[in-house]
Order: C-alpha cells, then structure tokens, then sequence
C-alpha cells in the first residue's frame, strides 16, 4: 500500500512522530508548510490559533502538495492547537481530494484525544477515515499496531 505522511508541526513533537509514522510504514513524508511563518511565543501562537479559528481562516501555504492520487492512504499529523486542529492543516485538507483513499489523523498534545478532532473532519472531508491515533508517548509497538 502506498501511504504518504502528511504533518504540520511547530515545536518539532509531531514532526518526530511523522518522522517514525512514516519510517514504521515505509511512506513518503511531507510538511504543510505556510506562507507566514509560526515562529512565534506560545502566547502569540494561541492568539493567532484563536483569530484564525474564529475567522475560520485558511493560512496560505507554501509548498508544493503531494500527488494524493499516487498514494491508498493519507496520514495526517498535526499538534492540537485550541482543541482543534490548527487552521494550517485545513488549508492543506481545502486543497486535496481524499475521497475513496484510506485517511487517518494523528496528533500530539499537552493532553486532548485526538477523537473529537477527527469526528469534525471526519464531516467536513470525505474519505475512508479509520481510527485516528494520538501519537503522544507512542512506541513503535503502538504505531505498528495502529497502522494495522
Ligand atoms: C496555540 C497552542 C494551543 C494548544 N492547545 C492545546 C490543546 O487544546 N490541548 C492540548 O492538549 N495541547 C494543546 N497545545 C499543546 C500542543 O498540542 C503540543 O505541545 C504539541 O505536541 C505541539 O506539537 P509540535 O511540537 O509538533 O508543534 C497547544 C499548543 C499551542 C502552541
């Protein structure tokens, strides 16, 4: 099966479980990457999350996006921002068709589940979604065991 890992990761914890996600599964890895730059104090980042989530707006991004249909199986990575995922990863999601792949998120976090999250998206993006993963503290033992 030929997946692709696609994360967004400020801090580098999401882009470490990615990083061993896409390892584990023998995919290809890519980074939603914006236009404006997220380097910024955790204070800053939480209001700029906030105003984005409340406009619901779709940060620009800057890189070139994946083929998905080269690919069976999206992963989507993402840290949880507000109890959401980030705007960043919605303006990725905007961009592809995942309709009739095989699609699964996964997220770090201080301590949200990722399972709200992926009932939203679940929503709002058709595909054939499966169990989402909190990649929070995983093993290779839990990520193997997930990508089942
Ligand atoms: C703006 C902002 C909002 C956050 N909101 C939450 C939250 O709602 N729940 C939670 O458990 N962690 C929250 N966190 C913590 C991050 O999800 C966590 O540190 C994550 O692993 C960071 O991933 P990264 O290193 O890939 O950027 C938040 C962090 C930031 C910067």
């Amino acid at each position: 099966m030929e997946t692709l890992v696609i994360y967004f990761s400020q801090k580098g914890k999401t882009k470490e479980a990615a990083g061993r996600i896409a390892q584990l599964s023998g995919a290809d890895l890519a980074e939603i990457k914006t236009h404006k730059s997220y380097r910024m104090s955790y204070r800053k980042t939480v209001f700029t999350a906030l105003k984005e989530i409340l406009l619901n707006e779709r940060p620009e991004l800057d890189m070139e996006i994946p083929d998905i249909s080269a690919y069976d199986r999206i992963l989507i990575g993402s840290p949880i921002w507000c109890g959401t995922f980030p705007n960043a990863v919605l303006s990725f999601l905007d961009k592809v068709n995942l309709n009739g792949k095989k699609a699964a998120i996964f997220t770090t976090s201080g301590a949200t589940e990722p399972q709200k999250i992926a009932m939203k998206i679940k929503k709002k993006y058709s595909a054939k979604w499966c169990r989402p993963f909190n990649a929070n503290h995983a093993t290779d033992e839990n990520i193997t065991d997930w990508l089942k």
